[in-house]
This record gives C-alpha cells, sequence and structure tokens, in this order.
C-alpha cells in the first residue's frame, strides 16, 4: 500500500544542469508513486557554487552544497533535496535525515579528452584536470610523469575548460556524464584497481527535515520516500561512508572506498594516500553486506595497520602548506 501523499511536494535542488536532471529524476518517480501528488523543484544556488576559484577542500568541504538546501527545508520552503551522495557530509546536522539512496550509477571515474585514449597514452608532463585529492593521488601514484591541476566548476564548465586546451585530459565521474547523455565524451572508463571510485560515487540521495516531532500535516515523509531506496546501493554506500567517517569524513583527505554486491557478499575496498602518490595504504575485506557499518570498521581497521593515519595527516600538511 502507497503511503498517503500531500497535495504536493517541493523538492530543493542545485541549479547545474546535473543536479536538475537529478532533481527531475525524482520529481518524475514520485509523479508516478503518487500521481495526485503536484511535486515541482526550487532550484538554488550555493555557496559551493558560486566560490570556483579556490579548491574546496580550502574552503569547508562539500558541505557548502548542501546547506542552503538544508535552510530551505528547515525554513519549510521545501520538503526534501536531491544530492549527488558523494557531496553530503558523514554526519548531517542535527534535525536532518537520509530517506533513500537510489539505485546507483555507473560508480567509476572517466577519462576524458579530445586527443588520447587513456591515461598511459599522455605524453610526460601532460596536464590532467581535477581537483579531487583521491584522483590526484591515484595519477600520481601510478602515471608519476604527469601534472595534475586544478579544475573546478559544474560539469559544462570542467567541459568547456578542456576544450579550451586548458588540460591534456581531465577525469570526471562517469555517472555525471551519463546522466545528462555526455557518455559519448568518455574515452575510457578508469578500473578500481587504477581509480579506486570515492565513497558514494554515482549514487544519488534525498535528504528531508526529520525530528521525532511530526509534521503539521500528519505525512510520513521518510516512509512515503522509501519507496524509492535501493537495498543494495544503501548496503553498499552505508560500508563506503563509514569508512570515510572514521577518517574524518570529508572530501579534505584523498580516501576512496568502494562497495561491490554479488548475491548478499560485499567486497569493500578502501585507500588513503598522499597527494604525491609515495605513500599509499590499501585494503579489502569480505562480509554479509547486511553488516555493511562493520565491513566499514574492519577495512579502516587494517587501513590503520598501514598507517593510514600518518598518510593522512602527511596529506593534511601538505594541503594546509599548499594553501
Ligand atoms: N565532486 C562533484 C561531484 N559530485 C557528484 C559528481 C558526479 C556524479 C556522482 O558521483 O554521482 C561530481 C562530479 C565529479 O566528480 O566529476
Amino acid at each position: 500500500m502507497a503511503e498517503q501523499a500531500p497535495s504536493r511536494l517541493v523538492i530543493a535542488s542545485r541549479e547545474s544542469r546535473l543536479a536538475m536532471w537529478q532533481a527531475e529524476h525524482v520529481r518524475a518517480r514520485l509523479s508516478i508513486l503518487y500521481p495526485l501528488c503536484d511535486v515541482t523543484i526550487l532550484g538554488m544556488t550555493t555557496r559551493g557554487d558560486q566560490i570556483l576559484d579556490r579548491s574546496l577542500s580550502k574552503v569547508g568541504g562539500k558541505g557548502l552544497f548542501v546547506k542552503e538546501l538544508e535552510v530551505a527545508m528547515a525554513d519549510g520552503r521545501a520538503d526534501l533535496a536531491v544530492h549527488s551522495l558523494k557531496d553530503v557530509p558523514m554526519d548531517l546536522p542535527e534535525g536532518f535525515a537520509l530517506a533513500a539512496v537510489l539505485e546507483r550509477e555507473d560508480p567509476r571515474d572517466a577519462f576524458v579528452s579530445n586527443d588520447y585514449d587513456g591515461l598511459g597514452d599522455l605524453p610526460p608532463g601532460a596536464v590532467v584536470g581535477t581537483s579531487s585529492l583521491r584522483r590526484q593521488s591515484l595519477i600520481a601514484a601510478h602515471y608519476p610523469h604527469l601534472v595534475v591541476k586544478p579544475l573546478r566548476g559544474n560539469l559544462d564548465t570542467r567541459l568547456g575548460k578542456l576544450d579550451r586546451g586548458d588540460y591534456a585530459a581531465i577525469i570526471l565521474a562517469a555517472a555525471g556524464l551519463k546522466r545528462l547523455g555526455m557518455e559519448e565524451r568518455i574515452r575510457a572508463l578508469l578500473a578500481p584497481e587504477t581509480s579506486l571510485p570515492a565513497a558514494g560515487q554515482g549514487a544519488m540521495a534525498i535528504e528531508i527535515a526529520h525530528t521525532d516531532t511530526p509534521r503539521a500535516d500528519g505525512i510520513d515523509l521518510m516512509a512515503l520516500l522509501a519507496p524509492l531506496n535501493d537495498v543494495a546501493t544503501s548496503q553498499a554506500v552505508t560500508a563506503e561512508r563509514r569508512v570515510s567517517k572514521v577518517f574524518g569524513g570529508s572530501c579534505q583527505v584523498p580516501l576512496a572506498a568502494y562497495a561491490t554486491i554479488d548475491a548478499g557478499t560485499m567486497r569493500l575496498r578502501a585507500m588513503v594516500a598522499t597527494p604525491d602518490g609515495k605513500r599509499v595504504a590499501s585494503a579489502e575485506v569480505h562480509g554479509p553486506a547486511v553488516d555493511a557499518t562493520q565491513l566499514g570498521d574492519q577495512v579502516a581497521d587494517k587501513l590503520r595497520q598501514q598507517d593510514a593515519l600518518a598518510i593522512l595527516a602527511e596529506a593534511k600538511a601538505a594541503a594546509d602548506g599548499a594553501a
């Protein structure tokens, strides 16, 4: 039985093309589930979208993409927010919760270039664009002859900078390109063995304001949105985000965590590295997918045994030094 829906629901979203695509996807699915409910999208600009001249890890991290949307929900201007899960901090502010994690798109990193077929084809000194510390570390570790330069902005901005010739190649999440119908720009998909994905990459999440006090209209949003939750994705990202949380949980750290599930068994891989790629800790665990949180803790323990904390301290010192 479908939950009782209100006559109207408002989705808060960033205004980038990818964010709007994702909000529209959720809007369409809710309209099918609750045909009598009028679902609309409230587009808004966040601080993360405005600050484009500095690396996010230096101006406060990914939370900058979600704060304004949370304020809209707290004010009653919106009922839910759709996010790329990768941009959602590990700990949500008091009074907010994730109501659903949607089925994952391709979680891999994509190599995008107009002239080259893959990282292995780039000549020494070629400039690769990415602002992700994780991608930077991985490139430095596997392809030390390449030069990594920062690259910020939404997908169209980043592709524009590539096309202008500022970079020989750029690395982007495959999920965003696929969702926006730009899959043909992908020259190569990076195997998880080379470029282990970030926690939550490729998954969308729905956030709601959530307290013990019921809403004035008596609507149980958590129950209303539950049918959009994908159990396997939810288990995978629970494990991945646990690893991230154990190590300080932000994009200020070069950390990868990636879980796959086969017949109820999870394989969880995780990695931390210094930005120069010289020190890397990586670990892997297997176990029942329902034990996602414990698997996250186990892989974090294994990383710690390989000096992950010292590696992260070195990464942080390097980042602070560069700021
Ligand atoms: N860091 C920004 C961000 N957040 C989510 C995505 C892509 C879509 C996704 O992972 O779901 C991107 C762009 C990128 O990393 O290239």
